[in-house]
């Protein structure tokens, strides 16, 4: 609501009406928001949760990491313990795990090409001429899996990639090379909010759930708009023993 009526201050309507300019506005920044955000969240954590499962070392060290950020308290109803991270400056100090959704971001880019189209004759960097309504295809999944750009390595799953050895905080990852959210003014305006998102579900389901994946589940890409897994993701979640869990549930 805040949003709409701030939206329409900026609309001049003095925040009483929507004009009809300032409600098709609103309604398509609104829907355009929700789509933009519900399928690329959703295929990119089936990814994450795939590759963290094939690599268990690397969820060691997201719990790891978790464990130096969770507050434990009393639940105010349940009178149980419970884990808490209380903001976003806390899911914040989670370099690592936002390292590993980075990764899963390269070798997985939710929307895996693009393609742009000049509205008049134009000379890209390259010195390649392109004419008006020439149809540049770009293709975010090949980028992140350039030898030139990522090294010898760049077919493996390394969160640590993207942490900076000295301060452990985060490597940057607005560069060009890093094209999943596209750079530059048209870019994904909804990054921040992504990863927000991305690491309260990711924390919370490891913190308490196991997941692994079905044996011989076959997970391949499939080639649309969105790269979605073909045959889905068939995992089993059982409950971590309360044992395993200092804290019992996380809420973020
Ligand atoms: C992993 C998650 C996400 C990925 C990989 C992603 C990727 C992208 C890409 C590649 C574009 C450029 C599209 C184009 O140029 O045609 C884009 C644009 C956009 N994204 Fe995202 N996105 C994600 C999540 C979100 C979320 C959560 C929101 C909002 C809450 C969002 C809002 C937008 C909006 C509004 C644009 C249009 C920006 C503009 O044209 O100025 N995205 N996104």
């Amino acid at each position: 609501m805040k949003v709409i009526v701030e939206t329409e201050r900026l609309l001049g309507s003095g925040g009483d009406c929507l004009g009809s300019k300032g409600e098709k506005f609103v309604r398509e920044t609104v829907v355009g928001l929700m789509v933009a955000g519900r399928d690329t969240i959703a295929v990119a954590l089936s990814w994450f949760f795939w590759l963290v499962a094939k690599n268990p070392g690397v969820e060691e060290r997201i719990l790891e990491e978790l464990d130096r950020v969770v507050i434990t308290q009393m639940g105010e109803f349940s009178g149980e313990k419970q884990g808490i991270v209380s903001s976003v400056e806390d899911l914040n100090k989670m370099v690592y795990l936002h390292g590993a959704i980075s990764e899963t971001l390269r070798l997985y880019p939710p929307v895996p090409f693009e393609l742009k189209q000049p509205l008049e004759p134009d000379m890209l960097p390259s010195d390649h001429f392109v004419g008006k309504n020439t149809r540049i295809f770009v293709s975010i999944y090949s980028i992140g899996r350039m030898k030139e750009v990522w090294g010898e390595d760049w077919m493996e799953f390394k969160p640590e990639r993207w942490v900076a050895d000295r301060s452990e905080g985060l490597k940057n990852d607005d560069g060009v090379e890093f094209a999943t959210f596209i750079t530059g003014p048209r870019s994904c305006s909804g990054k921040k909010i992504a990863y927000t998102q991305m690491k309260s579900i990711a924390s919370c389901l490891l913190h308490r759930y196991k997941i692994d994946v079905v044996d011989d589940h076959p997970v391949v890409p499939r080639l649309s708009m969105m790269m979605f897994m073909r045959y889905g993701l068939k995992v089993r979640v059982s409950c971590k023993t309360p044992e395993s869990s200092t804290t019992g549930p996380l809420y973020v």
